[in-house]
């Protein structure tokens, strides 16, 4: 069972996260591409590293842009270092 983050644990980790943010319990950011399929791409990219991680993100999709939200259920819906760390992996498939 992961434990919620802080709210001075979870500021701390978003400085490593560049345009992430902490709203309405989760962390989010929103990422732009090209076009279409390149962010249906990034979305496909997410989905094996999520199963991974057994960890699932919330995703909002229009046109060339997606929207990740990420907590944790299985902690009431707050941040956990599972968050974090699926937050880093979408970083550095965005980046990659
Ligand atoms: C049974 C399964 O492993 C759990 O429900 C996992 C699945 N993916 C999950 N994803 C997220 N974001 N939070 C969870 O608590 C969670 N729990």
């Amino acid at each position: 069972m992961a434990d919620p983050l802080s709210l001075d644990e979870i500021t701390r980790q978003l400085e490593d996260l560049p345009g992430w943010e902490h709203k309405n319990d989760k962390v989010s950011k929103e990422f732009t591409f090209e076009n279409f399929r390149d962010a249906m791409g990034f979305i496909t990219r997410i989905s094996y590293e999520a199963e991974e991680q057994v960890h699932h993100p919330e995703i909002f999709n229009v046109y060339n842009t997606v929207d990740i939200s990420l907590s944790t259920h299985d902690a009431g819906g707050k941040v956990t270092e599972k968050d974090i760390t699926l937050a880093k992996t979408i970083e550095s498939l965005y980046n990659n």
